[in-house]
């Protein structure tokens, strides 16, 4: 078919769209690794990858290759009949994570992942509160909603969220979560590295006491992966920068190249506490996400992504920390998941990179430019970046 005018995507997008996202004004069109042209044919280098799904690269050609096999071999089949893709897929998993997890929940995305951690963690429990963190994103659904910080995203919806069972504790605070916590808590919620709450490394004493605090009062820690997962912070999970390992972690975003997928894995002992049928889905562990993700996985494992956002993560952030604008606050971050704060609101600098320079970025709370490139991009596209950068700081 001939190629619409941009303005008939624009428009058509805009008029049937449901309104809860604020709509750029270019349509985007092709990937290809770090980059995204639009249907203009304007370049991009994508530091945004779909919020950090597209980290093998976009379209990368194993997970290509893959979906279109299994495309055309099994699209979807009830998870109560076993497949050989997730069978594949669990294998592979599995063998990413500490032994003790290996029990694992399929779903669609970070939100559904969530919804079952939730679950999971009342049925191994007994309990019915949750302790979450300030500034803490967990998902935008009423379950998972619950334990998201952002009172714009929440307060509107209080009163059909069963609010009075999650008590938020200030990231990082020793002593309020151990003030907070007692045997009626479930289970801690958090993040390695809180992404929408600003690119926020958490501190190895603090997740250490969690761990702690959690195994003395019988209740669950669970580390929120979604963002954090599949070599994004130099590690292939947040979680091996604190040498600590969690009752539970959700996955999503990453793990299948940019096909829709999530998991909440567990150990044994809590996945065996959930009643046959207690929980389910209809797309969840789907041959074609399974496919999508094994490729996806072994291609991060074979050229050490991990490692590689270590390395590049650093000089980004040493790039970044060399311009010398007053209005940058701070440069922090881990491995390629990188947050800038500014002593302004980010999002004109945010505009001005993708108006003027070809550069994508996301926001992370008002002041900070969130950098999520794919863990492929190369020295050379990071310092197209970080000089666009100084320049729209100008
Ligand atoms: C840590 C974390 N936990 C859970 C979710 C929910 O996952 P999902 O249901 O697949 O969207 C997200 C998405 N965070 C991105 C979207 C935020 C938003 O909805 O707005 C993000 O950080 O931009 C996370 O970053």
């Amino acid at each position: 078919t001939a190629t619409r005018p941009t303005q008939h995507w624009l428009e058509t997008e805009q008029r049937y769209d449901s309104g809860v996202f604020n709509k750029h004004d270019r349509v985007i069109v092709r990937g290809e690794n770090a980059l995204v042209w639009d249907s203009e044919g304007r370049e991009y280098i994508d530091c945004t990858t779909g919020s950090g799904v597209a980290s093998v690269g976009h379209c990368n050609p194993e997970v290509v290759r893959a979906i279109q096999q299994q495309a055309a071999t099994l699209l979807t089949v009830s998870q109560l009949l076993p497949n050989d893709r997730r069978a594949e897929f669990l294998e592979v998993l599995t063998g990413l994570l500490p032994a003790a997890l290996h029990r694992v929940f399929l779903c669609n995305s970070g939100t559904e992942a969530m919804e079952a951690a939730k679950k999971f963690a009342v049925t191994a429990t007994g309990r019915s509160r949750f302790i979450s963190m300030k500034r803490g994103f967990s998902g935008r659904s009423l379950g998972a909603l619950a334990f998201t910080w952002e009172p714009k995203y929440r307060e509107p919806f209080q009163n059909v969220i069963d609010g009075k069972n999650v008590e938020f504790v200030t990231y990082g605070d020793v002593a309020a979560l151990e003030a907070a916590m007692d045997d009626s808590i479930a289970a801690i919620i958090m993040e390695p590295v809180q992404g929408e709450g600003g690119v926020r490394p958490a501190d190895a004493a603090f997740v250490r006491a969690a761990r702690e605090l959690s195994q003395r009062h019988g209740a669950l820690l669970i580390l929120d992966e979604i963002q954090t997962g599949f070599g994004r912070t130099g590690k292939m999970f947040g979680m091996e920068h604190f040498g600590v390992v969690p009752d539970g972690i959700t996955l999503a975003k990453a793990m299948a190249g940019g096909v829709p997928v999530g998991a909440f894995v567990t150990t044994p002992e809590v996945a065996d506490k959930m009643p046959a049928g207690g929980h389910g889905g209809t797309f969840g562990g789907n041959p074609l996400a399974m496919a999508a993700g094994v490729a996806a996985m072994r291609f991060m494992q074979r050229e050490k992504l991990a490692e590689q956002a270590a390395e590049k993560g650093e000089y980004f952030m040493r790039r970044l920390r060399e311009i010398a604008s007053p209005k940058i606050r701070e440069v922090r971050g881990l491995g390629l998941m990188i947050g800038v704060e500014l002593k302004e609101k980010s999002a004109p600098y945010i505009k001005a990179l993708e108006e003027h320079e070809g550069v994508l970025a996301l926001q992370a709370t008002p002041l900070v430019v969130r950098f999520l490139p794919p863990l492929t991009i190369s020295h050379a596209q990071i310092d197209r970046v970080v000089e666009a950068f100084a320049r729209v700081l100008r």
